[in-house]
Protein backbone atom coordinates (compact mmCIF):
# COMPACT_ATOMS: atom_id res chain seq x y z
CA UNK A 1 0.00 0.00 0.00
CA UNK A 2 1.31 3.66 -0.99
CA UNK A 3 -0.13 6.98 -1.04
CA UNK A 4 1.71 9.97 -1.90
CA UNK A 5 0.23 13.55 -1.41
CA UNK A 6 -3.03 12.22 -0.07
CA UNK A 7 -5.96 14.17 0.71
CA UNK A 8 -9.54 14.03 2.01
CA UNK A 9 -12.02 16.39 2.22
CA UNK A 10 -14.91 16.01 4.96
CA UNK A 11 -18.41 18.36 5.39
CA UNK A 12 -16.02 20.72 3.43
CA UNK A 13 -12.73 20.96 6.09
CA UNK A 14 -9.87 19.50 4.69
CA UNK A 15 -9.10 16.89 7.17
CA UNK A 16 -5.78 15.30 6.05
CA UNK A 17 -3.17 16.99 3.92
CA UNK A 18 -1.35 15.65 1.51
CA UNK A 19 0.07 12.36 3.35
CA UNK A 20 3.32 10.28 2.09
CA UNK A 21 3.08 6.62 3.32
CA UNK A 22 3.93 3.02 2.93
CA UNK A 23 3.27 0.13 4.02
CA UNK A 24 5.46 -3.06 3.83
CA UNK A 25 3.88 -6.47 2.94
CA UNK A 26 3.55 -8.75 5.97
CA UNK A 27 3.96 -5.87 8.12
CA UNK A 28 2.58 -4.27 11.14
CA UNK A 29 1.90 -0.73 11.48
CA UNK A 30 0.68 0.70 14.08
CA UNK A 31 -1.68 4.33 13.68
CA UNK A 32 -1.59 6.44 16.79
CA UNK A 33 -2.66 9.58 17.53
CA UNK A 34 -5.12 11.79 19.48
CA UNK A 35 -9.13 11.29 18.30
CA UNK A 36 -10.06 13.52 15.50
CA UNK A 37 -6.69 13.62 14.29
CA UNK A 38 -7.67 11.37 11.09
CA UNK A 39 -7.26 8.08 11.61
CA UNK A 40 -10.13 6.59 10.56
CA UNK A 41 -10.73 8.83 7.57
CA UNK A 42 -7.13 7.62 6.21
CA UNK A 43 -8.69 3.78 6.94
CA UNK A 44 -11.68 4.62 4.72
CA UNK A 45 -9.52 5.98 2.04
CA UNK A 46 -7.11 3.05 1.88
CA UNK A 47 -10.20 0.41 2.07
CA UNK A 48 -11.81 2.58 -0.61
CA UNK A 49 -15.00 3.74 0.98
CA UNK A 50 -13.39 7.87 1.45
CA UNK A 51 -13.15 9.88 -1.52
CA UNK A 52 -9.51 11.41 -1.68
CA UNK A 53 -7.20 13.66 -3.93
CA UNK A 54 -3.75 12.56 -4.48
CA UNK A 55 -1.75 9.15 -5.22
CA UNK A 56 -2.77 6.28 -3.44
CA UNK A 57 -2.39 2.28 -4.63
CA UNK A 58 -3.72 -0.62 -2.68
CA UNK A 59 -2.19 -4.29 -3.67
CA UNK A 60 -0.99 -2.75 -7.11
CA UNK A 61 -5.29 -1.28 -7.61
CA UNK A 62 -7.33 2.17 -7.33
CA UNK A 63 -9.02 1.83 -3.48
CA UNK A 64 -12.58 0.18 -3.79
CA UNK A 65 -12.14 -0.96 -7.35
CA UNK A 66 -12.96 -4.35 -8.58
CA UNK A 67 -10.17 -6.51 -8.06
CA UNK A 68 -9.41 -5.58 -4.29
CA UNK A 69 -12.84 -6.77 -3.62
CA UNK A 70 -12.62 -10.21 -1.29
CA UNK A 71 -8.72 -9.24 -0.64
CA UNK A 72 -9.32 -6.43 2.27
CA UNK A 73 -10.73 -6.61 5.65
CA UNK A 74 -11.84 -3.60 7.54
CA UNK A 75 -12.96 -3.75 10.97
CA UNK A 76 -14.77 -0.54 11.67
CA UNK A 77 -14.95 1.08 15.32
CA UNK A 78 -18.92 -0.22 15.22
CA UNK A 79 -19.19 -3.99 14.85
CA UNK A 80 -20.95 -5.07 11.55
CA UNK A 81 -22.77 -8.28 11.67
CA UNK A 82 -26.07 -8.87 11.83
CA UNK A 83 -27.50 -9.59 15.52
CA UNK A 84 -29.89 -11.93 15.17
CA UNK A 85 -27.65 -14.43 13.37
CA UNK A 86 -25.10 -15.73 16.14
CA UNK A 87 -21.84 -15.62 15.66
CA UNK A 88 -20.91 -18.75 13.46
CA UNK A 89 -23.73 -17.93 11.03
CA UNK A 90 -21.96 -14.32 10.46
CA UNK A 91 -18.84 -15.70 9.87
CA UNK A 92 -20.13 -18.23 7.86
CA UNK A 93 -22.20 -15.85 5.79
CA UNK A 94 -18.60 -13.89 4.96
CA UNK A 95 -17.17 -16.88 4.13
CA UNK A 96 -19.17 -17.77 1.54
CA UNK A 97 -18.75 -14.36 0.48
CA UNK A 98 -15.36 -15.35 0.12
CA UNK A 99 -15.57 -18.38 -1.81
CA UNK A 100 -12.35 -20.88 -1.89
CA UNK A 101 -9.75 -18.68 -0.32
CA UNK A 102 -11.85 -18.05 3.01
CA UNK A 103 -10.43 -19.93 5.80
CA UNK A 104 -12.14 -22.35 8.51
CA UNK A 105 -14.89 -20.89 10.43
CA UNK A 106 -14.31 -22.73 13.49
CA UNK A 107 -10.52 -21.92 13.44
CA UNK A 108 -11.46 -18.10 13.07
CA UNK A 109 -14.07 -18.59 16.22
CA UNK A 110 -10.95 -19.96 18.49
CA UNK A 111 -8.78 -16.86 17.14
CA UNK A 112 -10.96 -14.21 18.49
CA UNK A 113 -11.58 -16.37 21.71
CA UNK A 114 -15.90 -16.65 20.79
CA UNK A 115 -15.83 -20.33 20.34
CA UNK A 116 -17.26 -21.28 23.34
CA UNK A 117 -21.15 -18.58 22.63
CA UNK A 118 -20.43 -19.09 18.86
CA UNK A 119 -24.24 -20.49 18.51
CA UNK A 120 -25.79 -17.48 20.24
CA UNK A 121 -27.33 -14.87 18.55
CA UNK A 122 -25.41 -11.87 18.67
CA UNK A 123 -27.98 -9.77 19.85
CA UNK A 124 -26.87 -11.64 23.32
CA UNK A 125 -23.41 -10.40 23.18
CA UNK A 126 -21.94 -7.71 25.14
CA UNK A 127 -20.03 -4.96 23.21
CA UNK A 128 -16.45 -6.74 23.27
CA UNK A 129 -17.63 -9.73 22.25
CA UNK A 130 -19.74 -8.11 19.26
CA UNK A 131 -16.55 -6.57 18.21
CA UNK A 132 -14.41 -10.15 17.77
CA UNK A 133 -17.70 -11.10 15.95
CA UNK A 134 -16.67 -8.36 13.64
CA UNK A 135 -13.27 -9.21 13.64
CA UNK A 136 -13.59 -12.78 13.12
CA UNK A 137 -15.68 -11.60 9.99
CA UNK A 138 -13.09 -9.32 8.64
CA UNK A 139 -10.74 -12.44 9.12
CA UNK A 140 -12.46 -14.85 7.79
CA UNK A 141 -12.22 -14.01 4.41
CA UNK A 142 -7.91 -14.08 4.61
CA UNK A 143 -7.22 -10.72 3.13
CA UNK A 144 -3.89 -9.72 2.07
CA UNK A 145 -4.43 -6.35 3.71
CA UNK A 146 -6.30 -6.36 6.99
CA UNK A 147 -7.42 -2.96 8.39
CA UNK A 148 -8.41 -2.48 11.74
CA UNK A 149 -9.96 0.00 13.63
CA UNK A 150 -9.05 0.36 17.44
CA UNK A 151 -9.82 -4.00 17.51
CA UNK A 152 -8.76 -4.07 21.01
CA UNK A 153 -10.75 -1.53 22.52
CA UNK A 154 -12.55 -2.31 25.83
CA UNK A 155 -10.65 -5.77 25.93
CA UNK A 156 -9.09 -7.06 28.84
CA UNK A 157 -5.54 -7.78 28.95
CA UNK A 158 -5.92 -11.62 28.34
CA UNK A 159 -8.27 -11.23 25.04
CA UNK A 160 -5.72 -8.63 24.14
CA UNK A 161 -2.69 -10.53 24.17
CA UNK A 162 -4.25 -13.41 22.47
CA UNK A 163 -5.52 -11.09 19.81
CA UNK A 164 -2.28 -9.19 18.76
CA UNK A 165 -0.77 -13.25 19.11
CA UNK A 166 -3.43 -13.65 16.22
CA UNK A 167 -2.46 -10.40 14.42
CA UNK A 168 1.73 -11.73 14.54
CA UNK A 169 0.42 -14.70 13.24
CA UNK A 170 -1.49 -13.30 10.52
CA UNK A 171 1.01 -11.33 9.75
CA UNK A 172 3.53 -13.67 9.23
CA UNK A 173 1.21 -15.72 6.68
CA UNK A 174 2.33 -12.52 4.67
CA UNK A 175 -1.27 -10.55 5.41
CA UNK A 176 0.27 -6.72 5.82
CA UNK A 177 -1.72 -4.84 9.11
CA UNK A 178 -2.18 -1.27 9.74
CA UNK A 179 -4.26 -1.33 13.02
CA UNK A 180 -5.37 1.96 15.13
CA UNK A 181 -5.03 2.45 18.76
CA UNK A 182 -5.17 4.44 21.65
CA UNK A 183 -3.34 2.54 23.42
CA UNK A 184 0.18 3.57 23.39
CA UNK A 185 1.97 0.25 24.24
CA UNK A 186 0.12 -1.57 21.61
CA UNK A 187 2.96 0.14 19.31
CA UNK A 188 5.50 -2.20 20.84
CA UNK A 189 3.48 -4.77 19.25
CA UNK A 190 3.59 -3.00 16.05
CA UNK A 191 6.79 -3.31 12.99
CA UNK A 192 6.51 0.50 13.25
CA UNK A 193 4.51 3.19 14.14
CA UNK A 194 2.86 6.32 12.48
CA UNK A 195 1.96 8.99 14.81
CA UNK A 196 -0.87 11.67 13.37
CA UNK A 197 -1.92 14.63 14.38
CA UNK A 198 -4.65 17.28 12.56
CA UNK A 199 -4.39 15.00 9.76
CA UNK A 200 -0.45 15.15 9.37
CA UNK A 201 1.96 12.12 9.98
CA UNK A 202 4.44 13.66 12.92
CA UNK A 203 6.70 10.72 13.27
CA UNK A 204 7.33 7.24 11.48
CA UNK A 205 9.03 4.80 13.46
CA UNK A 206 9.50 1.99 15.48
CA UNK A 207 8.13 2.60 19.69
CA UNK A 208 11.98 2.03 20.56
CA UNK A 209 13.40 4.21 18.19
CA UNK A 210 10.54 6.86 19.37
CA UNK A 211 11.65 6.27 23.38
CA UNK A 212 14.75 6.31 22.00
CA UNK A 213 14.44 10.09 19.77
CA UNK A 214 12.99 11.72 22.83
CA UNK A 215 15.05 10.09 25.89
CA UNK A 216 11.87 9.57 27.41
CA UNK A 217 11.02 6.30 29.29
CA UNK A 218 7.21 5.58 28.61
CA UNK A 219 6.20 5.71 24.99
CA UNK A 220 3.06 7.93 26.37
CA UNK A 221 5.46 10.43 27.27
CA UNK A 222 7.35 9.79 23.62
CA UNK A 223 4.25 10.84 21.79
CA UNK A 224 3.30 14.29 24.09
CA UNK A 225 7.12 15.07 23.50
CA UNK A 226 6.74 15.01 19.70
CA UNK A 227 3.05 16.53 19.82
CA UNK A 228 4.74 19.09 21.65
CA UNK A 229 7.65 19.94 19.50
CA UNK A 230 5.72 19.90 16.77
CA UNK A 231 3.19 22.74 17.78
CA UNK A 232 6.33 24.58 18.67
CA UNK A 233 7.99 23.96 15.60
CA UNK A 234 4.54 25.24 13.85
CA UNK A 235 4.65 28.21 12.02
CA UNK A 236 7.96 27.82 11.73
CA UNK A 237 8.21 25.15 8.93
CA UNK A 238 7.63 21.58 9.24
CA UNK A 239 8.23 19.70 12.81
CA UNK A 240 11.92 17.76 12.72
CA UNK A 241 12.03 14.94 15.20
CA UNK A 242 15.37 14.17 16.84
CA UNK A 243 16.45 10.55 15.27
CA UNK A 244 14.64 8.03 13.14
CA UNK A 245 11.16 9.67 13.72
CA UNK A 246 10.76 11.72 10.99
CA UNK A 247 7.95 14.11 9.23
CA UNK A 248 6.87 13.02 5.52
CA UNK A 249 4.08 15.04 5.19
CA UNK A 250 3.74 16.89 1.22
CA UNK A 251 3.12 20.66 2.50
CA UNK A 252 -0.03 21.94 0.83
N1 LIG B 1 -18.66 13.30 7.76
C1 LIG B 1 -17.85 14.22 8.29
N2 LIG B 1 -18.05 15.54 8.04
C2 LIG B 1 -17.23 16.47 8.56
N3 LIG B 1 -16.17 16.18 9.35
C3 LIG B 1 -15.93 14.90 9.63
C4 LIG B 1 -16.76 13.86 9.13
N4 LIG B 1 -16.28 12.70 9.58
C5 LIG B 1 -15.21 12.99 10.33
N5 LIG B 1 -15.00 14.31 10.37
C6 LIG B 1 -13.93 15.01 11.10
O1 LIG B 1 -12.70 14.55 10.57
C7 LIG B 1 -11.72 14.53 11.61
C8 LIG B 1 -11.03 13.18 11.61
O2 LIG B 1 -11.97 12.20 12.00
P1 LIG B 1 -11.53 10.67 12.15
O3 LIG B 1 -12.76 9.88 12.49
O4 LIG B 1 -10.76 10.27 10.95
O5 LIG B 1 -10.55 10.77 13.42
P2 LIG B 1 -9.87 9.61 14.29
O6 LIG B 1 -8.43 9.96 14.41
O7 LIG B 1 -10.19 8.27 13.72
O8 LIG B 1 -10.60 9.80 15.69
P3 LIG B 1 -10.93 8.74 16.85
O9 LIG B 1 -9.61 8.30 17.41
O10 LIG B 1 -11.73 9.55 17.83
O11 LIG B 1 -11.72 7.62 16.24
C9 LIG B 1 -12.44 14.88 12.91
O12 LIG B 1 -12.18 16.23 13.22
C10 LIG B 1 -13.90 14.67 12.58
O13 LIG B 1 -14.72 15.56 13.32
Amino acid sequence: MRASGLVVTRGGNEILHGLDLALAPGSITGLLGPSGCGKTTLMRSIVGVQRYSGELEVLGAAPGSKPLRGRIGYLTQEASVYPNLTARQNTAYFARLAGPRARGVDEVLAEVGIADIADRPVSTFSGGQRNRVSLACALVVAPELLVLDEPTVGLDPVTREDLWAAFRRIAEGGTTILVSSHVMDEAFRCDGVLLMREGRILAEATASELLASTGVERLDDAFLTIIRQAESAEGAGAATIAGAATSKETKR
